[in-house]
């Protein structure tokens, strides 16, 4: 998270509510529909939103439902845990009731899609919480699955709850209306080393790096060739028709390599991850506006705090004008850098350090549960009840006191 102080040295152009809404996926899905892989929205009434909202994990029962999770001490319960012989009011029991269509669309959507799934809200995926699902991953089958990684993730709630922080009409415009959406996206085995974060600023792509931050080898011999079909794609589908001038995208590049998937779009913001860059390199990282004809160098912008907008086009506007040299001649002779994560970069993780472990169990929860499959749910268990036994120890404490 940015401190306050970041926040007020890092020279970002101002991040306004609009600019937040436009990377909202319900908002720019349509558009770009054809060039993403394959993903159907269910718009969520405030019924379920209430539900992701409120405390504790109580999912719907599902066909067969045994109580589970006998003990229960992990706070994670499937309704059918609360079944009574004599009850007659099953229905409040089950969390769905109220929301029994976007339940049942989830379904249809679930099975329409394959069977498997990767869910994501208006902004972000559950990328944080896959430690408590069975498959350790995003993969949902069920409905359930869906709402036991949606109600864990820290970052499912900032969508929920923080979705404007830190924008810069904050105090002066109203909070828009979100429409929440429920993103189910067809399961692909996506190959982590081939997935890039783009940066544009003033609508050029200006630096891209990969997403995961382990260090691959074979990447070096197809930088050239990766850089070259994603600033085509860039130019092609996206430079002219996404409403910001400034903004971050993701892409996949399955083999061979030749094609583009846009997975999603970021603010240009300090709340996007730079990844192997820092914010502050990529606001002031040099651009060429234009190429002198008659010289062999080129002439630099370097951004000013804050412009990153529209003086900078408009200095490329007049001297096109006055030097008759269109976009292509610069995309000839300039290239957006592209970063890899080299051998020993400091940057890079080992392969056994597990990524948004902040989010996660402490370390040592995490390490002894690699010993076998479905372990980590148990260790959720035990985690919560020591939580709770903690918990109970301070209450007892300060009441010493
Ligand atoms: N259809 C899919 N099938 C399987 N995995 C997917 C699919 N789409 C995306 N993923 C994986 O999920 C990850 C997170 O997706 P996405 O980028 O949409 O989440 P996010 O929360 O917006 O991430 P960030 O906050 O980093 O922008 C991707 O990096 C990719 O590895």
């Amino acid at each position: 998270m940015a401190t306050h102080d970041t926040l007020q040295t890092l020279p970002f152009p101002p991040v306004t509510k609009q600019h937040i809404l436009n990377c909202s996926y319900h908002n720019w899905h349509p558009k770009y529909r054809a060039i993403t892989p394959k993903a159907r929205l269910i718009p969520l009434p405030s019924a379920f939103l209430d539900y992701l909202r409120s405390d504790g994990i109580v999912l719907p029962p599902e066909a067969g439902d045994e109580p589970s999770w006998s003990d229960n001490d992990s706070g994670i319960f499937s309704a059918a845990d609360n079944h009574h012989d004599d009850d007659d009011d099953d229905e409040s029991l089950d969390p769905s009731a109220n929301w029994r269509d976007t339940h049942e669309a989830i379904e249809r959507t679930i099975e329409e899609l394959g069977g498997k799934v990767a869910p994501k809200l208006n902004w972000s995926a559950p990328k944080d919480a896959t430690w408590i699902a069975a498959t350790n991953s995003m993969e949902c089958r069920t409905p359930n699955d869906i709402y036991l990684l949606l109600k864990s993730s820290d970052f499912v709630t900032h969508d929920l709850a923080h979705a404007f922080d830190d924008t810069a009409d904050q105090s002066t415009a109203p909070d828009p209306e979100i429409a929440y959406h429920l993103v189910l996206r067809k399961w692909i085995t996506l190959n982590p080393s081939v997935e890039f974060r783009c940066f544009v600023r003033n609508r050029r792509l200006i630096a891209l790096c990969q997403r995961d931050l382990n260090h691959f080898d074979f990447l070096f011999n197809m930088q050239d060739k990766l850089r070259d079909t994603i600033q085509d794609f860039f130019d092609a589908k996206l430079r002219d028709t996404f409403p910001d001038a400034n903004f971050t995208f993701d892409v996949y590049t399955p083999p061979p390599h030749d094609k583009v998937w846009v997975i999603d779009f970021n603010p240009w913001a300090i709340r996007t991850d730079p990844l192997i860059f820092s914010w502050m390199e990529l606001l002031t990282m040099e651009v060429p506006i234009v190429p002198a004809p008659e010289e062999t160098t080129v002439r630099l912008w370097i951004a000013e705090p804050g412009d990153v907008g529209g003086q900078a086009s408009a200095a490329i506007e007049e001297a096109q004008d006055e030097e008759d040299i269109d976009d292509d001649d610069i995309e000839e002779i300039w290239q957006p850098e592209f970063r890899l994560v080299r051998r020993d970069d400091p940057e890079a993780y080992g392969f056994a350090t597990p990524q948004y472990s902040a989010h996660k169990l402490p370390k040592d929860v995490v390490d002894a549960s690699r010993g076998g499959e479905g372990q980590l749910r148990e260790f959720a268990m035990q985690w919560e009840q020591a939580q709770k036994l903690a918990e109970q120890q301070r209450a007892e404490d300060s009441e010493d006191d």
